[in-house]
């Protein structure tokens, strides 16, 4: 489930160990609730535990964890709430190498909500496989990000082809079906809730 939590919350992102052995923060940062975009309001330096008065428990003697605010809203995609939502699939170009670049011409169209991304690596005997393998996850990671479309990596990077075929509905499942999903899930999300 694809969620995002907007909080009110003070991150604290470095911490000291104190004389008395608890950990005190080194560096605060202070975020207010925006849904759109966590946006420091303010940077402190070396404030100590016990001066931060925070609208949440900074637990900090023997570990950090930060409690929840009291502003949390849960944004989730949708698999039903789909009406409207347009898809490109690329699956068809040359060699998973080529996937990125496509994928990421796709997404900046903006005629897409997301581009589901598929292709199947298998490992050969030379070491050609980590290239195209890293390369294909690099170059939809990249399209996603350029675009600011989702672009799903739904390529299978396998030993041989067992393990491949038995992920393309075999008794593995079909990761290609998992990824048409992710793709429905964050069009929603984004369509909805993050425009
Ligand atoms: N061996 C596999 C490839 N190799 C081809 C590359 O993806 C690429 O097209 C070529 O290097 C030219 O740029 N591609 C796969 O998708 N799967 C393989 O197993
Ligand atoms: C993923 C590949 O490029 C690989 O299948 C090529 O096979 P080989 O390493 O035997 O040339």
């Amino acid at each position: 489930m694809a969620s995002f939590v907007s909080t009110d919350c003070i991150l604290p992102i470095g911490f000291v160990r104190a004389q008395d052995g608890s950990f005190a923060p080194t560096s605060i940062l202070h975020f207010h609730n925006s849904p759109k975009t966590l946006s420091p309001l303010s940077f402190s330096h070396s404030l100590r535990a016990s001066e931060i008065k925070p609208r949440i428990a900074v637990q900090c003697k023997g570990g950090s964890s930060l409690a929840q605010t009291n502003a949390v809203r849960n944004l989730t995609g949708s698999v039903t709430r789909t009406q409207g939502l347009r898809f490109a699939v690329v699956v068809w170009v040359p060699g998973s190498f080529e996937i990125g670049v496509v994928a990421a011409r796709l997404g900046k169209s903006g005629k897409y909500h997301a581009i589901l991304c598929i292709g199947a690596v298998i490992r050969g005997d030379t070491t050609h496989y980590d290239a195209v393998a890293n390369s294909a996850a690099s170059g939809v990671l990249s399209a996603s990000l350029n675009s600011g479309v989702p672009c799903i990596f739904g390529v299978l990077t396998c030993d041989n082809m067992d393990q491949a075929l038995n992920r393309a509905g075999g008794k593995s499942g079909n990761k290609g079906a998992e990824a048409a999903l992710t793709a429905i899930e964050m069009a929603s999300l984004f369509e909805h809730h993050l425009k």
